[in-house]
Formats: structure tokens, C-alpha cells, sequence
């Protein structure tokens, strides 16, 4: 947290500030786990993933227009220069949106509340999915699987198309949303698909300017909006190496850990190897996509 900054709101992993009539949306180095904020911090993360956040924002220019009005701190109004060392390459500062009060996820792999729903029902968000599918199993077409936000702490709530038509009062937007969400995945996941990533799910935020265009907001498409798998370990039908998380999530379920996921007690610091195992990651993640070298 920037103490001095107009501060609005903070999420697991990043915070955001009223700076002037826009925003301020920094991403940290804190990353979670099992439901938890680790102790732990991976260094750089929080420059990684806006970095990779632009680079997306980029590839997608042509499809839908974004939130950012710069993530260069030289940019940044005079206000923010105290803070330039802290905020160079983890900031961006973004137009104000009216934000949809819907996370627009798309799934291109089945896991997670979507299978789950699909072992009970057959369906994902009420839309009957083909028989046979399991744990990672690839769909052929994308799905849209919207959810109803949750208070802090909360698990979102996924709804149908038409209940979230019904409770956005707005049936023409969330087509829009349904078709924007689709495509901006397709596009993204054929792009890392060749790159040895598998986007198996992610999770959009769109707002409206004043005159009512529809621009992708918040960050986009990474490892903490998103499930990163290495395609070269993808095995349907068992849970999913996590491309970023694995060497986190492994430790800690470790006897080397003495932690009990099960218990109420939150998780122990991360050894230094495992810090460093995880930043190599985002930085493998980053230069794989983008074909930039992370400085
Ligand atoms: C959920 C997310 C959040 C991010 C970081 C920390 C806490 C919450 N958030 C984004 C806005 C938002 N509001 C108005 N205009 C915008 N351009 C944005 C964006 N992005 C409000 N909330």
C-alpha cells in the first residue's frame, strides 16, 4: 500500500488509487495460494504481470479498446513522482470506467467450478456440454461461463447467460459482453497455444466510457486472471500442472512445509529456493509470450 495515495480499493494482489479523474491500478509482488496471501512475496511479480498485461492490451488493440492511458511512470501525472522508484513498471494509469458488475470468464478446458458443475449436470453455467469430457479436457468451442461478483473474501457466483441478462437489466450488453469475452480469448489463446501455454481459463472486467463505449479493463490475461498450463504436461482427465503456482503449491503440501491445507491455519513463509523457482517462472511465462527479454 502507497500511503500518501488517494487509496480505493485493494484486491488479493493489487491496489488501486484515485489520481485525479483517473486511476491507479498497481499490481504488488504478493502472491496466493490455497485462498491464502503468502507471507512470502516473489520479487518482480507484480512488474512482470503488468508488464505481460500490456503486451496483451497490444495484441488485442484491434479487438477492443482498454482502460490504460499509460504504464510509463515518465507519463505519470507530477503527483505520482515521490513515488516513481516504487511504481516504475507495476502501475498503470487507467481511464475511469462505469465497471460491469459481471466477470466475464471464458473457458477454453474444462476445470475447476466448471467441471464441477459439468460432473453434476452435464452443463457449464446451464449450457449442456458434449458427453465423455474430464479434468483438462480441451473444448472445441471457448465457453462463456459468467459470474456475479462476491463480496471480499467470497467466491464469485457463476450465473447463466440469461441470468446475468436478467440482473444486468441489459440483454443487448451481455451479448456484447458474451461475443467480446469469446473472441478476445480465442485470440489470446491461439496466440499462447503457440508458445507452449495453454490459457485454460480467464477472467475479464469490462466498463464503459461516457458515451457508453465497452473497454477491457483491470489487467488482462495473466497467470493471477487466468489458469497458465504448460501445454507440454497437459494430460486430461487429472488435475493440471499450474505453469507458475506448481512449485508453491507443491512445497507447501509437503511434509518439508509441517502445513495441513485442511487446518484453518494459514500457510508458512516460502523457502528462498521456492521464491526463486516461482519468479523464474513469471519471468519464463513473460519472455515466452511476448518474445521480450524481462529486464
Ligand atoms: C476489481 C478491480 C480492482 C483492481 C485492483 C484492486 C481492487 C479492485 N477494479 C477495477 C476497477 C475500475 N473502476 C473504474 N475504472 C477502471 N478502469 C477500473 C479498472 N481496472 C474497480 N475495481
Amino acid at each position: 500500500m502507497i500511503t500518501g495515495l488517494n487509496h480505493l480499493a485493494s484486491g488479493k494482489i493489487r491496489d488501486l488509487y484515485a489520481v485525479g479523474g483517473d486511476l491507479l491500478l498497481v499490481a504488488s509482488d504478493r502472491i496466493s495460494a490455497y485462498d491464502y496471501v503468502l507471507e512470502s512475496e516473489i520479487p518482480d511479480k507484480g512488474r512482470i504481470l503488468t508488464q505481460l498485461s500490456m503486451w496483451w492490451f497490444g495484441q488485442l488493440a484491434d479487438l477492443v479498446p482498454n482502460h490504460v492511458l499509460t504504464a510509463d511512470v515518465d507519463e505519470f501525472p507530477a503527483e505520482l513522482a515521490p513515488y516513481k522508484d516504487e511504481l516504475r513498471g507495476r502501475a498503470m494509469l487507467c481511464r475511469r470506467l462505469a465497471m460491469v458488475p459481471v466477470e466475464c470468464v471464458a473457458r477454453g478446458y474444462l476445470t475447476g467450478s466448471g467441471l464441477a458443475e459439468y460432473e453434476k449436470n452435464g452443463t457449464a453455467n446451464g449450457v449442456p456440454l458434449p458427453a465423455g469430457l474430464v479434468d483438462g479436457s480441451r473444448l472445441d468451442r471457448p465457453i462463456f461461463t459468467p459470474a456475479m461478483k462476491a463480496e471480499v473474501g467470497a467466491h464469485d457466483e457463476n450465473v447463466t447467460f440469461e441470468e446475468m441478462a436478467e440482473r444486468t437489466g441489459d440483454p443487448e450488453l451481455a451479448a456484447r459482453l458474451k461475443d467480446l469475452t469469446l473472441a478476445v480469448y480465442s485470440r489470446a489463446r491461439d496466440i499462447a497455444e503457440g508458445r507452449g501455454i495453454l490459457l485454460a481459463d480467464t477472467k475479464f472486467e469490462f466498463g464503459r466510457l461516457p458515451g457508453g463505449t465497452l473497454v477491457l479493463a483491470d489487467e488482462v490475461l495473466t497467470p493471477d486472471s487466468s489458469r497458465f498450463w504448460p501445454a507440454d504436461q497437459w494430460h486430461p482427465g487429472r488435475a493440471q500442472p499450474s505453469f507458475d503456482k506448481q512449485y508453491v503449491r507443491d512445497w507447501l503440501t509437503s511434509p518439508a512445509s509441517g502445513w495441513d491445507p485442511r487446518s484453518d491455519t494459514p500457510p508458512p513463509a516460502l523457502p528462498e529456493e521456492v521464491v526463486q523457482a516461482t519468479r523464474a517462472r513469471y519471468v519464463e511465462a513473460y519472455e515466452r509470450l511476448t518474445g521480450v527479454k524481462f529486464v
